[in-house]
């Protein structure tokens, strides 16, 4: 009773909630036709998932799927195929897929926003969460559940307030997310005895609760850390990423809302094995609930080599801006300014993967955004000049693997020029967006049973010994 009066009044402070499925719910109908169809059908596809992983387990347990080398165990265990993730597959050549669906597909596919061109994030959330494409009329239910869900407890606002002003913002979201695991549903039921096969279940909650709760906790630590920490007021009649970009408050433009939709869409799953997901699918396999499991991963993604390398890349660019003293950027001054950079020793920030051996489909896709809605912008410019540049000057120093610009050389530019500024703020943006895919796996870790993670580690005097062998 207290969770729903909690929710009436943020509706309330915010606009009206659309008269739909989720509002009846609000009303107190019980759970909501989009929550049990959603159910449904993860049910229907883990009764599927579980069959198979027994009938491997049992028929196939012994088959060797793949030999340890030295060096992946030195280098961080790349291509080692070591865990099982059924949301999304990255291909080296043609990035991640999201239940099959290349992004390029699911941005033609997946429900669209009235008048919009860029598929929804909430419609790759449920993509990821069920395998199936929602219709125009699921999308719209399933986005109106998670404005029923999206009351943030006035103490994780008090527990923020408390950090000094200069505090990262990506240190104040995972103080957040802490903040808010007192309401872990799973948790709370894990304590109470809960029975294996109701895990995933009660993750879901979880899972929906913290992605509805996401943008309006980055949104605060937006305002409070840079503008006057009033919060525009939650517009429930819009889609998930369009309120959340209205509520930075920083842009009423259209178009504002509509790359916020593409940029979250677009980030919002990349397999099981990268730093902030692993993280995450870790501390989940022990059974910490989902906002734990969270937090930690949210750690990881604050790491410049991971998700702070969209702060690090529009950095890098504003420096280079400045460096060029008013030049038009070129090719050739770009290739100038690489090479020097490389030699400096000093790592340039979106190029490069640990898996990608290609540009990333996502930067691709961003490109494309920019060629139509700001190719004058001076920053894009810019970025098209590193595109033409960089990858022979990386190439040409002969270590880096994959000399291609990723996701983070070009989201920068495309926050910057709809008037998102403050740098130290991007990375916030991308955990909004991935917490959907981390909430995913989660799910599906437990619908499916995997179990506490825990690979063998061994000392260099062993390794030299297992190679000595061979
Ligand atoms: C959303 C994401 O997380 S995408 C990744 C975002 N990160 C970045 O853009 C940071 C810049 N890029 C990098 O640092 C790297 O390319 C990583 C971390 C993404 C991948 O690392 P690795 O898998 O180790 O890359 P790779 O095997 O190609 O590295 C080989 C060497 O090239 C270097 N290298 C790789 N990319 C770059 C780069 N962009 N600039 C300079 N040197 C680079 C590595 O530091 C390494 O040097 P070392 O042998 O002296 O240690
Ligand atoms: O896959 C990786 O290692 C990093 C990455 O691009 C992401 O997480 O989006």
């Amino acid at each position: 009773m207290e969770r729903i009066s909690r929710i009436a009044q943020h509706v309330n402070g915010g606009a009206e909630v659309p008269g739909g499925l989720a509002a009846q719910a609000v009303a107190g109908a019980g759970p909501s036709p989009i929550l049990v169809a959603l159910k449904g059908k993860i049910a229907k596809l883990a009764k599927e998932k579980s069959a198979q992983k027994a009938d491997l387990l049992k028929n196939n347990a012994d088959v060797v799927i793949g030999e340890v080398s030295v060096e992946q165990c030195i280098n961080g265990g790349r291509s080692v195929k070591m865990m099982v993730t059924e949301t999304s597959d990255l291909d080296a050549n043609t990035g991640i897929s999201y239940r099959g669906k290349s992004l390029y597909e699911c941005n033609k596919e997946l429900p669209k926003a009235p008048g919009g061109e860029v598929a929804l994030p909430e419609a790759a959330f449920w993509l990821l969460l069920t395998g199936e494409v929602p219709t125009d009329a699921e999308c719209r239910a399933f986005t109106e559940e998670l404005h029923r869900r999206s009351a943030v407890p006035q103490s994780v606002f008090a527990t923020l307030a408390t950090l000094p002003k200069d505090t990262h913002p990506m240190t104040q979201l995972s103080v957040a997310m802490l903040a808010m695991q007192p309401d872990s549903k799973f948790a709370h039921k894990y304590d109470q005895g809960m029975k294996k096969g109701e895990y995933w279940e009660v993750a879901l909650e979880d899972a929906l609760d913290l992605v509805a709760k996401m943008p309006v906790v980055a949104a605060q630590i937006y305002r409070s850390t840079f503008k006057d920490g009033k919060l525009p007021a939650y517009n429930a009649k819009l889609d998930w990423a369009a309120n959340y970009a209205q509520m930075l408050g920083v842009n009423s433009d259209e178009k504002f809302k509509e790359v916020t939709r593409l940029y979250l869409m677009l980030h919002a799953d990349h397999e099981g094995g990268n730093v902030s997901a692993h993280t995450a699918h870790l501390v989940g396999s022990a059974l910490s609930d989902p906002y734990y499991a969270w937090a930690a991963g949210l750690c990881g993604l604050a790491g410049p080599l991971h998700g702070l390398a969209n702060q690090e890349c529009i950095s890098w660019l504003l420096e280079a801006q400045k460096d060029l003293g008013g030049q038009k950027p070129t090719k050739e001054l770009l290739t100038a300014y690489a090479e020097k950079m490389l030699a400096s020793g000093k790592v340039i920030p979106g190029f490069g993967h640990a898996v990608l051996r290609n540009t990333d489909p996502r930067y691709m896709l961003e490109r494309e955004f920019a060629l139509k809605n700001c190719p004058d912008d001076p920053l894009f410019q810019l970025v098209d000049a590193c595109y033409q540049a960089i990858p022979a000057v990386l190439e040409k120093g002969g270590k880096v693997k994959n000399p291609f610009p990723n996701v983070d050389a070009h989201s920068g530019q495309l926050m910057h020029f709809y008037n998102l500024k403050e740098q130290n703020y991007y990375t916030v943006v991308f955990a909004v967006s991935r917490a959907m895919g981390v909430m995913a796996q989660y799910v599906w870790a437990r619908a499916v049973g995997l179990p506490i993670e825990r690979p063998k580690s061994v000392p260099l005097d062993v390794l030299a010994k297992l190679a000595n062998k061979k």
